[in-house]
């Protein structure tokens, strides 16, 4: 079939940690994605991933932070006429394909309706611009195999984004080393075709980037009746949200489970390095899977010009990587939490208790120092125990 004469846009998706902005950087690196447009959306109020990714001479936009899908079909849009303008006036370089790096939470749904073709009756001159510019050429999942299948019975987003793929990409097949998993690995698209019947289905050792982003037309009946069922409501839930709600944002439709919360840690000097691994380890420990994703950059008393990247999914902490600079201006350490029911604020009070020695308000009452970290820490579990009885 012949593809249109036009930019192919493709969705890079999957659950929080799953490697989508790792793989994003391997293919970056490949001489021939030089004239490539990246879009980095993610879920929460400081950015971390545009430092993460390469930038040489890619156009990398961030979409303002939060989540593209909570934001309706028009922030696409926008931030890919605006990538078409800046090129178009030699404000930016010329690129011929857009990878959209999407939330790890992200719903696929409003994503896609957002590329497909609109009536030409009701647009603005923007969206028609974006129509004979850009369509969707693509759209590729990564399954993380080793918390993928707890993500999607926990989380209806993971489950989606496996269904909307026409690509699937299996990541941390490196991880399982023992027979018994290897054997699980080999099961994993059988297991998979329950939720996409068609898409092609590869290891990530094996995956060429050329082919997981050649263009291609995404095909929306390929990928089954409940596809098709969610874009249709999706296109109810958009004409909705314009024409009622246009100017009333709290409309919106809730996408993501109300106990679902992103908050940041910013600390302004270089920590100890023990500090930081204490604080992370007692977080797992009385946090356990409600602590989806924490991610940063951090600054460390040993080292101030040689930041760390941290990485935690779920109950898998990586270890930390050392950058031989900040990547930009600010040099303060910035942390993003996504949690499942936890709040803020005892996750801040373990963070001051551990890091910066403030007081909290246990700590005022307990000495010495490991008692106020206990109770911190069981603080947090004893909140969640609640929470989750409240819940059933
Ligand atoms: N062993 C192994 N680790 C991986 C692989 N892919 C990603 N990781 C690690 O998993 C962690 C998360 O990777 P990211 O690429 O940041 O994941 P992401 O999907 O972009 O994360 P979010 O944007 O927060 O959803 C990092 O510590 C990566 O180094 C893989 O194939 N194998």
């Amino acid at each position: 079939m012949a593809l249109p004469e036009r930019i192919p846009v493709f969705f890079l998706s999957g659950f929080l940690g799953s490697g989508k902005s790792t793989l994003l950087n391997q293919v970056l690196a490949d001489p021939s994605f030089e004239d490539t447009a990246v879009i980095i959306n993610e879920f929460g109020d400081v950015a971390i991933d545009h430092l993460l990714v390469r930038q040489g001479e890619t156009t990398i936009s961030q979409t303002s932070t939060g989540c593209l899908c909570c934001s309706g079909t028009t922030d696409i849009r926008a931030t890919l006429f605006d990538l078409h303008c800046a090129a178009s006036a030699g404000l930016a370089p010329a690129f011929s394909r857009v990878i959209v790096e999407m939330s790890g939470l992200g719903d696929p749904a409003p994503l896609v309706n957002a590329l497909m073709a609109k009536d030409n009756d009701t647009q603005t001159m923007r969206d028609r611009t974006v129509d004979s510019e850009f369509y969707l050429a693509g759209f590729v999942t990564l399954y993380d195999i080793i918390l993928g299948e707890l993500s999607i019975e926990r989380h209806f987003e993971a489950m989606k984004q496996i269904a909307f793929a026409d690509r699937i990409v299996l990541t941390k097949t490196d991880l399982a080393k023992d027979p018994a998993t290897l054997s699980d690995i080999a099961a994993l698209p059988q297991d998979l075709r329950v939720f996409n019947a068609t898409a092609a289905i590869v290891d990530r050792a094996e995956a060429d980037p050329a082919s997981l982003f050649a263009p291609r037309p995404y095909s929306v009946i390929e990928r089954g009746e409940e596809v098709s069922g969610w874009l249709a409501l999706e296109a109810v839930l958009a004409a909705e949200t314009r024409h009622v709600h246009a100017s009333n944002e709290r409309q919106r439709p809730a996408r993501h489970g109300s106990g679902i919360r992103s908050f940041s840690i910013i600390h302004d000097t270089p920590m100890d390095e023990a500090r930081l691994s204490r604080f992370l380890s007692l977080l797992q420990q009385s946090a356990g899977q409600h602590l989806l994703r924490v991610k940063g950059i951090v600054g460390l008393e040993d080292e101030p010009e040689c930041p760390r990247i941290i990485h935690g999914v779920q109950h898998c902490m990586s270890d930390p990587v050392r950058l031989e600079a900040w990547p930009d201006g600010d040099r303060r350490t910035r942390m993003v939490f996504i949690t499942s029911g936890i709040d803020p604020e005892p996750v801040r009070d373990l963070f001051s208790a551990v890091i910066a020695g403030t007081p909290s308000p246990f700590g005022r009452l307990l000495s010495p120092i490991s008692a106020t970290l206990a109770a911190l820490s069981s603080r947090l579990s004893s909140y969640l125990t609640t929470l989750s009885r409240r819940s059933s």
